[in-house]
């Protein structure tokens, strides 16, 4: 895999929860229908009333995830609150089969996960201006407890921590104004030559 063009090589975005991550990949995809694919993750929690099998996730059993792993099939997995979450190899490369770039939304433990594989990818971080805004951002998107948010915040800084160390990511999107943050991040999926912003100090 470490051989493709430049354009394929894929793209792991990565990211505080709320900064926006979503918000950027929709405009993408909306804007270039045809040119990116999004990779779709293994998870062994139960669908919800409406995912379709192989759309938002592949759904599979404890004992089939185990073994797929066993297989070294996941370029990285990780638990969260008692269910198995896991992007393959594979999956990656259906995307690449298409001609698209694949796409990653992907957290600090997994992003060290990648870094020891052969993948070869572009890593794009996305930081909040400042963890105030961060804070607001989670508040006004109504869709978490306060409990929720104080864990997501925590969580926060873990990737801060880690994208604060040096040669951890490519580029940095400040996710400030969001048309702005959205023209840089598009450069960079579109693999232009860009330099990115500077990692804000966060110690808010
Ligand atoms: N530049 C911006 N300025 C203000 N609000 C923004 C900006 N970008 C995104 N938002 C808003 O912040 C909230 C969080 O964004 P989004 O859901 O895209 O985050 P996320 O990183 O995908 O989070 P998660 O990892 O939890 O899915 C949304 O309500 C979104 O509309």
């Amino acid at each position: 895999m470490s051989h493709l063009p430049e354009f394929l090589r894929p793209l792991i975005l990565s990211g505080p929860s709320g900064v926006g991550k979503s918000t950027l990949l929709q405009r993408l995809f909306a804007e270039f229908p045809d040119k990116f694919g999004f990779s779709v993750s293994h998870t062994t929690r139960a669908p919800r009333p409406g995912e379709q099998d192989g759309k938002q996730y592949h759904f599979v059993t404890r004992e089939k995830f185990l073994a797929l792993r066993q297989e070294g099939a996941f370029i990285e997995s990780a638990e969260f609150s008692g269910n198995f979450y896991g992007t393959s190899f594979q999956t990656v490369r259906e995307v690449q089969d298409k001609g698209r770039r694949c796409i990653l939304d992907i957290e600090a433990q997994g992003v060290r996960q990648i870094k020891a594989t052969d993948l070869n990818p572009i890593y794009c971080f996305i930081s909040p201006p400042s963890l105030t805004s961060l804070r607001e951002r989670l508040r006004a998107r109504g869709t978490e407890t306060e409990a929720s948010i104080q864990k997501r915040l925590a969580t926060a800084l873990n990737e801060i921590q880690y994208a604060k160390e040096p040669h951890v990511h490519n580029f940095v999107i400040v996710n400030d104004d969001l048309d702005r943050a959205y023209q840089l991040f598009k450069q960079i999926a579109l693999g232009e030559a860009v330099s990115g912003d500077k990692l804000p100090p966060l110690d808010d």
